[in-house]
């Protein structure tokens, strides 16, 4: 049994991952949140989401759980990949849409590297999820970054016409996040209560 300082803070500036975060993991490991706006980093999913964590592991000052989401083109060799949040917000959907238009394939996957850094000195462990799907024309309630213009393989909807436990059923994040709760099951965590005394999860 590994002990815990405190809770798990997950770190994230967007509340649709905290919700959506929340929603799959339950109380399956002993957590908590805070809205923070990580730097925006470049370089490669797992280097990036580590680096994320290491970062906010000193903010925190404890153990931490951050992810970072990244949405890659296959006929772009995997970009915008982490940089999509930037693609979206100057591009929106259409602007995504438009960019595979010299391309006949408008395959795609999400990616969602979450890292787990139980300390601002010890090193980050990665979980990956990948979904495979491809680029539609925008459908369904535009309320969760590109979810309108990907549509999982096998299904007839964008992510963003399912309905929420659809999605968590074969979404990156739910993926990755199942690598996460196997590694909180069998690391055995416990949190150390007030009183001094650690408390099992
Ligand atoms: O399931 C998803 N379905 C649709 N869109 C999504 C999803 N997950 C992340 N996204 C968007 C948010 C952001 O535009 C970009 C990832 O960038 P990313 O840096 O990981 O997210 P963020 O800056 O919003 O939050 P954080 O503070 O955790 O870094 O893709
Ligand atoms: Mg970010």
């Amino acid at each position: 049994m590994a002990v815990l300082p405190r809770p798990v803070t997950f770190v994230t500036g967007n509340a649709k991952k905290l919700e959506e975060t929340m929603a799959i993991l339950g109380d399956s490991i002993p957590f908590q949140s805070l809205k923070l706006d990580l730097p925006e980093l470049q370089g490669e999913p797992e280097e990036i989401s580590k680096e994320k964590a290491r970062l906010a592991a000193v903010e925190v000052n404890g153990p931490v759980l951050v992810e970072d989401t990244c949405l890659c083109f296959n006929a772009l060799n995997g970009l915008p990949g982490p940089y999509i949040k930037w693609f979206l917000q100057k591009t929106g959907h259409e602007g995504l849409n438009n960019l595979l238009k010299a391309y006949d394939d408008k395959s795609a996957y999400a990616l969602c590297v979450f890292s787990l850094a139980l300390g601002p000195h010890v090193e980050p462990v990665t979980f990956v999820g990948k979904t495979e799907g491809r680029i539609v024309p925008a459908r369904g309630p535009a309320n969760f970054g590109w979810d309108p213009i990907f549509q999982p393989d096998g299904y007839e909807l964008t992510y963003a016409e399912m309905p929420h436990e659809e999605k968590h059923k074969i979404s990156h994040r739910s993926r990755a996040l199942a690598l996460v709760k196997a590694h909180f099951a069998a690391a055995n965590y416990a949190v150390q209560t007030s009183s001094g005394s650690p408390s099992e999860q």
